[in-house]
């Protein structure tokens, strides 16, 4: 039997590694769809209509707000909420639907919620066995214990969870998760209940297991960067309904609308209008990044990413007085006054760039940071 922890507190511990990479184990990762997926929680609908496909062995990153129904989305895929109409097909066959219904232990897919959900009155060991009822017992505490080595808690086996930090019973329950080697896994704010200082490695280590074991993986987040660090692709929701999929390229550098691009970063927004291909608006007339074509005259609402912005001498580009300056740590915020406007426009310069408050300045900005977005577009 492995030794128990108790001589060791959970701080001290977790300093300590997780185990040898490539000792996870592999599965036979599955497709995911869901087809038009509505659901409502008594008279009011929460889901409008989510088509989405999960690739096999993809991680996908399921981004949104609070309450736009991500976990609900997750429910639905793992059988334990029903939809009202649409879909769930797992390898291309229906397991929820008008057709069929397979019951959660059916459908080969792990789960991890962020309250991490660890049985209190059993041990790690019997925690990650939890899911292994095909095994033997003896089979099974040797699957745990190899799993729960590899997220570098073997030790700690024979232990109850309330004795560890949240960083390791998050560890347990990733090896709950994976240890009967779901196709499908389901991760509800896996990293929410960390402090920063965990969260990265944890982050980082986690991607690796999913990596090794090749599971399709969709992880619910609400913070875009965690997004664009896990996902091969983010499927972008709000209020119910998708806005957007693809790779962190595609959400960041061409956003389907001003909803989108605000997720990503904070925008200065302003009124514009198409002229010759490139957009008349308070700033001037800029050239903008890539959208779908748009006629001459179109109403168009502008975002300005804070990082496009470059000072120039005054006198060069167009003028401007730098109003408030604060340093952040990797940039400065500098906010600039412009002519034709009240609203201060936010710039995000690198720490060093000699800006004096009060200085006169001329403004530059890049293409690629000036998004456009046509008015009548839903949710410009
Ligand atoms: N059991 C329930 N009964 C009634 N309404 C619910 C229930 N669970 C969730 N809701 C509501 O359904 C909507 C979608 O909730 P859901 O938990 O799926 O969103 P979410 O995007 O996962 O949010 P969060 O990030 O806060 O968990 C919200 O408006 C929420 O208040």
């Amino acid at each position: 039997m492995p030794a128990t922890g108790a001589a060791a507190s959970p701080a001290s511990r977790e300093a300590s590694g997780w185990g040898p990479r490539g000792t996870t184990g592999t599965t036979f990762a599955s497709a995911l769809a869901f087809e038009d997926i509505h659901h409502a929680y008594g008279a009011a609908e929460t889901l409008h209509g989510v088509s989405l496909a999960v690739r096999p062995g993809e991680i996908l990153c399921l981004l949104g707000h609070s309450g736009c129904g991500k976990t609900t989305l997750m429910r639905i895929a793992a059988g334990v909420e029903p939809q009202s109409r649409g879909r769930v097909l797992i390898n291309g066959e229906e397991v929820a639907g008008p057709a069929r219904f397979l019951p959660p232990e059916q459908r080969g897919v792990g789960l991890m919620f962020q309250d991490y959900a660890l049985f209190p009155h059993l041990t790690n060991r019997e925690n990650v066995m939890f899911g292994l009822t095909r095994l033997s017992r003896t089979a099974a505490a040797e699957v745990a214990d190899q799993i729960l080595a590899r997220v570098g808690l073997g030790a700690y086996a024979a232990d109850y969870p309330h004795s560890l930090s949240g960083g390791e019973q998050q560890r347990v329950a990733l090896a709950r998760a994976i240890a009967p080697r779901p196709g499908i896994l389901l991760m509800d704010e896996p990293f929410s209940g960390l402090d920063s200082r965990l969260r990265d490695d944890v982050r980082e280590e986690t991607l690796a297991i999913l990596r090794e074991t090749r599971a399709t993986c969709v992880m619910v987040t609400h913070d875009p960067e965690e997004a664009m660090r896990m996902g091969d692709r983010i499927a972008l929701m709000r209020s119910g309904r998708l806005v957007q999929h693809g790779t962190a390229e595609d959400l960041y550098l061409r956003p389907v609308n001003a909803f989108a691009a605000r997720f990503f970063s904070e925008v200065n927004e302003f009124d514009g209008i198409i002229r010759g291909g490139r957009v008349d608006c308070p700033l001037g007339v800029l050239p903008f990044a890539g959208s779908a074509p748009l006629a001459d005259g179109t109403a168009v609402h502008v975002c300005l990413r804070p990082d496009g912005i470059r000072l120039l001498p005054a006198g060069e580009g167009l003028p401007a007085r730098v109003i408030s300056r604060r340093f952040i740590g990797t940039v400065d915020l500098v906010l600039l006054a412009y002519p034709g406007s009240d609203r201060p426009l936010q710039a995000r310069l690198r720490p060093g760039d000699q800006v004096r408050v009060g200085a006169d300045v001329g403004i530059a900005v890049e293409e690629r940071d000036v998004l456009v977005f046509a008015k009548s577009s839903p949710s410009h």
